[in-house]
């Protein structure tokens, strides 16, 4: 068993659904990104089910993975999308997407990604600053538009995961404080050329507990009640993405045990034809990918035994960046003779941040593949070019057969845009 039940042994070799992960280490090399299909699809389904017979729109968080293989995969399940930059724009509406199921977040849109969305129609802005909400209002005007806006409040409560992803803190830089949001929205519902439609918040991600949800939700339902007050009618309350996924050992809070308990709520305030907006990211894709890579050398020092691998902090930034722990399994397992020793599974760049995994106990030789396990989500939507490393490849697999989503970079192409004086 593996972390992720589409990623399998059989006969003693890891499996992507129907593929052995070794036939497409010799088709296409590594390090490679492998998506499992059915993976995409059950991790929706188990949001589909939740919603069912619920006004509930899910829009994924692109930024977890934003291929267009997977874009269009989510699109054709209905899925609306979350979208941070004029570029995440683009991509989408490359794929088809329902502008009307687009909301745009980020605490720093720029004027034309804000024309760009307007252009497109998107459902709505989730605001994050006044100064947001006056660029936006004179872009709008300007376009001789109204702009939809959901003010993006931050409720201040702790989402109980890694500091540098939680962001419902109030020192943290994200939304605006809860309790100046009555007088920014009455702001906002004054000025012709917006439109109040939402109340927004995303408190942080891989969150694993219902509580930190419902302590925000708590302290929405009193400003939704307070905003009534004012006048000020909302249509849906957007209450971002957040559900965390096992890359070990964790308890999960699933989509329908976090509906179940708001819908609870909005019951108990007469709240329940809110439309529910939520911006999974994780969830749907972290436990679809795996990252393939091939030991180059083992190399023993005094201090450490360390498994240098071909694949690196470019390719899979999390371990660098959080600290982030990600399974190693090796995609053929060793011989029950084989001995294990305690490796560190480093990169080839010079950084000692260099690292995918640490203390892990593995029996291995040169040349074995290992599989990165968890490896779905912000993995190659983080990957850059450091030390001029082309990123890798990613491949779709859907039962037997395997589709390339994005070849590997050419080396020509790395520098291709590139002029000399
Ligand atoms: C505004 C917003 N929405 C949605 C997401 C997706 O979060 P997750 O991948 O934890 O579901 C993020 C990232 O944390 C975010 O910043
Ligand atoms: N990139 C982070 C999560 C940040 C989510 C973006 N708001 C991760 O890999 O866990």
């Amino acid at each position: 068993m593996t972390v992720s039940p589409h990623f399998n042994f059989k006969q003693g070799v890891l499996h992507a659904e129907g593929v052995p992960l070794t036939l497409l280490a010799d088709e296409f090399g590594t390090p490679l990104y492998v998506y499992s299909r059915q993976a995409l699809n059950d991790a929706w389904q188990s949001y589909a089910d939740a919603a069912a017979g619920r006004n509930v729109l899910v829009c994924f968080g692109m930024k977890a993975n934003s291929n267009l293989a997977v874009l269009n995969e989510f699109r054709k399940l209905g899925a609306g999308f979350d979208i941070v930059s004029g570029g995440e724009l683009a991509r989408v509406m490359a794929v088809g997407a329902d502008p009307a199921k687009i909301v745009f977040s980020g605490v720093g849109k720029q004027a034309w990604e804000m024309r760009a969305a307007l252009d497109a129609g998107v459902k709505c802005f989730n605001v994050e600053s006044e100064p947001e909400l006056e660029r936006l209002a004179q872009v709008a005007a300007e376009m001789g538009k109204v702009a939809p806006v959901s003010l993006r409040v931050n409720p201040d409560v702790d989402a109980q995961t890694h500091p540098y992803i939680s962001t419902g803190l109030k020192e943290n830089k994200f939304g605006i404080a809860i309790q100046d949001a009555p007088a920014v929205y009455a702001r906002a519902s004054a000025m012709p050329s917006l439109k109040v439609v939402g109340l927004d918040c995303h408190i942080g991600s891989q969150i694993t507990q219902v509580s930190p949800y419902l302590d925000a939700l708590d302290k929405l339902l009193v400003l939704v009640r307070t905003l009534q007050s004012q006048g000020i009618a909302i249509e849906h309350l957007d209450l971002g993405g957040g559900i965390g996924i096992r890359y070990t050992d964790e308890t999960l809070l699933s989509p329908s045990a976090l509906l179940n308990q708001v819908y609870a709520r909005l019951h108990q305030e007469q709240l329940s034809d809110l439309q529910i907006v939520l911006e999974p990211g994780r969830s749907l894709v972290g436990n679809a990918g795996v990252l393939l890579t091939r030991v180059e050398y083992l190399k023993h020092t005094e201090a450490r035994n360390f498994a240098i691998v071909d694949a690196a902090m470019n390719d899979l930034l999390r371990p660098t960046l959080y600290d982030a722990w990600h399974d190693v399994e090796p995609v053929q397992q060793p011989a029950e003779s084989a001995q294990a020793q305690t490796y560190d599974v480093v990169g080839p760049i010079c950084e000692s941040g260099d690292w995918l995994a640490k203390a892990r106990t593995l029996a291995l030789k040169q040349g074995d593949l290992l599989a990165i396990m968890s490896a779905g989500a912000y993995a190659f939507t983080m990957a850059s070019q450091y030390n001029t490393r082309p990123r890798p490849a990613e491949v779709m697999v859907d039962g037997t057969a395997f589709h390339v989503v994005r070849p590997r970079e050419a080396l020509a192409d790395l520098f291709a845009s590139e002029r000399t004086l």
